[in-house]
């Protein structure tokens, strides 16, 4: 296959990637990430067209070349950002710009000087650089990366260095070495773009696979709104102290509170400001808490915090402590301050306790509390004691 033929399959290779994102997000809300890489896809796409109508003699070279190339660059710069972006370190776009400008002025003073040779050492350098740079972003979390990641992260690396050393051959030895002419070394560069192409299609798409993958599996367990454990997470903290129980040592606390006439704040403010009261409070209630005390969200208004090596009277103080620190913590809202106050129950878990029993013990409180006026702290045994 001749070059400008490449050239040509590198062109329509992008545009088909082009193609398939534009109808994929055709009816999403798109993302961000998504977004930086469609709009590398379509330099690159653009790029490589524009390099085939230079090879076809349909542009000429003094407006295909530096234009041609710039574009270029910006794609696989770009393209390397959405990687950084998918990789979760957000901070590349001011360093990409200024290496932009820098490399782009870079190429345009080589081509000046020298149209074939230093031209060729400058755009292969630069573009190697720039894959290297969404290798490394690849590269990130390597230890608990899956075996293709670290595939695509390597072969990534291996075609980006091969562009990168066209350059070094062109300067270091321009005659070529050995049988390595540089006519086989500039289809050997086409190749590896080619590949790189596919390789980092590939990439992108495992990078957001695992950021999607690692979100579902988060929300599993973890309440969206607040950010704390939801009730399938507390249930999953909760296990070992249940068995834990059943030995002799010092008891595991667990408080169950439940916001008093929530549903008056959302009448009254709306269901946003209900929204930031709840995150307000687990903020105040995490004031409270030791590191080792577990904080979950149970249903609607209702929370539970486990508090292990606790023992029943101190965890009640625990609970007035934070049933306090609620009631004195308003929570800012667009047209007044929300007071807001809490109802506790509070109990041990017993050596025979299941989940049912446990949550039923510290439920009957936690209603004691609600049935006494509310804004009060009712310990579990005071409730099995009353008649
Ligand atoms: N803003 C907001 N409100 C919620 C959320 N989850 C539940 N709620 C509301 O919380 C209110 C809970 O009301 P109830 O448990 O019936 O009772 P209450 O008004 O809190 O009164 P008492 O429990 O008797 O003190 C309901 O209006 C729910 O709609 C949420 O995530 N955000």
């Amino acid at each position: 296959m001749d070059i400008t033929t490449m050239v040509f399959a590198l062109a329509l290779g992008n545009l088909s990637l082009c193609a398939a994102l534009f109808f994929f997000e055709y009816e999403r809300k798109k993302s961000l990430t998504l977004s930086t890489w469609s709009v590398a896809k379509q330099c690159q796409a653009a790029a490589w067209l524009l390099l085939y109508f230079r090879g076809s003699g349909v542009v000429p070279d003094p407006i295909s070349i530096p234009l041609g190339y710039s574009i270029l660059f910006v794609g696989v710069a770009l393209e390397a950002g959405a990687m950084w972006e998918a990789a979760e370190r957000t901070r590349w776009r001011r360093p990409t710009l200024w290496l932009l400008i820098l490399a782009i002025g870079v190429f345009i003073a080589c081509y000046i000087i020298d149209e074939t040779g230093l031209r060729t050492v400058a755009s292969s350098l630069i573009l190697g650089a720039f894959y290297l740079s969404g290798a490394a972003a690849l590269a990130l979390g390597w230890r608990d990366a899956t075996m293709l990641r670290r595939f695509v992260a390597i072969a990534t690396a291996l075609l980006a260095l091969l562009v990168a050393a066209r350059g070094v051959m062109v300067l270091t030895m321009p005659g070529g070495w050995g049988w390595i002419s540089n006519t086989i070394l500039q289809l050997w560069s086409s190749a590896a773009f080619y590949l790189l192409m596919l390789g980092n299609g590939f990439g992108y798409l495992l990078l957001t696979r695992e950021q999607v993958q690692s979100e579902i599996e988060r929300l599993a367990v973890v309440d969206a709104l607040t950010d704390c454990p939801n009730r399938r997470g507390f249930f999953i903290a909760l296990a070992p102290w249940l068995s834990l129980a059943r030995r002799p040592g010092l008891p595991t606390a667990l408080v169950l509170f439940e916001l008093d006439q929530f549903k008056r704040v959302n009448d009254s403010y709306g269901h946003p400001a209900g929204d930031n009261v709840l995150r307000a409070v687990v903020e105040v209630c995490k004031r409270h808490m030791r590191d080792s005390d577990q904080l979950g969200r149970m249903v609607g208004v209702e929370f539970a915090i486990l508090l292990p090596r606790t023992a029943l009277p101190e965890a009640a103080l625990v609970a007035e402590r934070m049933r306090i620190a609620i009631e004195s913590s308003p929570v800012k809202g667009e047209r007044a301050m929300i007071g807001m106050t809490a109802s506790f129950g509070v109990t041990t878990i017993r050596a025979d306790d299941t989940t049912v029993s446990l949550f039923k013990r510290a439920d009957d409180a936690l209603q004691a509390a609600k049935a006494g006026g509310r804004n009060r702290v009712v310990e579990a045994h005071a409730v099995s004691a009353a008649p």
